[in-house]
């Protein structure tokens, strides 16, 4: 168990990392700072946070491990200022989406103190304090960026605690890192943005865009909700690698264009065909709630009671569940239940069950 975990910025992530924590007992003591006391208050109440600090100065020093978990640029600014304060054995880490920028600011700083960066690969449009879950980090990967300041000990005690958190720990390169992301998140935040604002801009005067947008529109631009000061960090901050892709979709676009205006059936039955084949390699369940696991969503009404009543159609059928949850963070909209199992059996079983009482189930 670590003695002392502090953390620097206590929103949607420091704050569901914290909780994760207390709730699997990984730590004895936690302190955090944030520009905004409320929150710190609220988990103290909750018992999430054992101390508040009022500054870096006040308690960070006594730390074993500490972690940023500000806007990305904001990190570096706290990784800095922690130079003169943090003990010898103390390790650093950050949540930051993008990584090469900060390890680069390492280099720069000059330190000894022992970096490991660190990125969960979960999170939500929502953000602050009041959107954290000590859920948020199950069978997710949690990838780790060693660095020259770090051991082997220090990138093995950031393992546990992410195993611990019941994330899956995945060790890479920052700018492999960086590279991966902005494909597969940081440009998708870039365009879902611009699919909002087209649409804002190009509405008829009666507004019938906004009124008659559906599912389609709605499950593409769900993370355009998410925060602006985070996102323009990360376009500031991982620069080149988002350059590149949008230069490659800048290509793809005239290609589209001209394939539209050419009327060539055939490259366009090709582009969706492509992508309908691709995009069902991917495991729908593992971007939600319970990943990887024995798992399965099922379709149900959303109203109120509908976990309560699924559970006991389990329970009586003497079936153990380990979780379940609504999915309302993800690609598949409210409605949609996942369901976590001990072991294949009871998945199996259940699977049985409710699709013998006309549930859909996606697998
Ligand atoms: N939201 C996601 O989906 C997600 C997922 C993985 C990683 N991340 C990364 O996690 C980090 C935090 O994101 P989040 O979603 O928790 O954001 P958030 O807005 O929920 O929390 C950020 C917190 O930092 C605090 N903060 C900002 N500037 C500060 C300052 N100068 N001094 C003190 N506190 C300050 C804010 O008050 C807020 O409480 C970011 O670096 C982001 O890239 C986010
Ligand atoms: O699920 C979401 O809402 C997210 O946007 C999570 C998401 C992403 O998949 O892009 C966002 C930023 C992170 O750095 C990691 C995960």
């Amino acid at each position: 168990m670590i003695k002392q975990i502090g953390f620097i910025g206590f929103g949607l992530i420091g704050g569901s990392i914290a909780k994760s924590i207390k709730k699997y007992g990984l730590a004895q003591k936690l302190i955090a700072y944030d520009r905004h006391l409320e929150p710190l208050h609220q988990a103290m109440n909750e018992g999430v946070l054992d101390q508040i600090a009022t500054s870096l100065e006040d308690g960070f020093e006594s730390c074993d491990l500490i972690f940023l978990c500000c806007p990305v640029k904001v990190n570096i600014e706290m990784f800095e200022k922690l130079a003169g304060i943090v003990h010898e054995q103390c390790i650093v880490t950050d949540v930051g989406s993008t990584k090469s920028d900060i390890h680069d600011a390492l280099d720069d700083m000059g330190t000894n103190i022992r970096f490991v960066g660190g990125h969960p690969m979960t999170g939500s449009e929502k953000s602050g304090y009041e959107a954290s879950s000590s859920q948020l980090f199950e069978n997710i990967f949690y990838i780790l960026t060693p660095s020259k300041t770090s051991t082997q000990e220090d990138l093995n005690v950031l393992k546990s605690l992410v195993e611990g958190i019941d994330s899956i720990p995945i060790i890479m390169d920052a700018s492999v890192h960086d590279k991966t992301t902005a494909s597969i998140s940081h440009v998708p935040h870039v365009l879902a943005a611009l699919i909002v604002n087209a649409v804002k801009h190009l509405d008829t005067e009666q507004g019938y865009m906004h009124t008659l947008a559906a599912g389609g529109f709605k499950d593409i631009t769900r993370i355009a909700s998410a925060s602006p000061i985070m996102w323009q960090q990360i376009c500031l901050s991982n620069k080149e690698p988002i350059l590149d892709v949008l230069e490659y979709y800048k290509t793809m676009l005239t290609t589209i264009e001209n394939s539209i205006k050419d009327e060539d059936a055939h490259q366009l039955y090709a582009l969706f065909s492509e992508a309908q084949a691709y995009r069902n390699t991917f495991n729908d369940t593992s971007s939600g709630i319970f990943p990887r696991h024995y798992s399965f969503s099922v379709d149900v009404e959303d109203e109120p009671g509908i976990i309560a009543k699924i559970a006991t159609l389990l329970s009586e059928a003497k079936i153990n569940i380990k979780n379940i949850g609504i999915i309302n963070n993800r690609e598949i909209d409210n409605g949609v239940l996942s369901i976590l199992f001990e072991d294949q059996d009871h998945m199996e079983l259940s699977i049985t069950l409710l699709r013998n009482l006309g549930y859909t189930i996606y697998t």
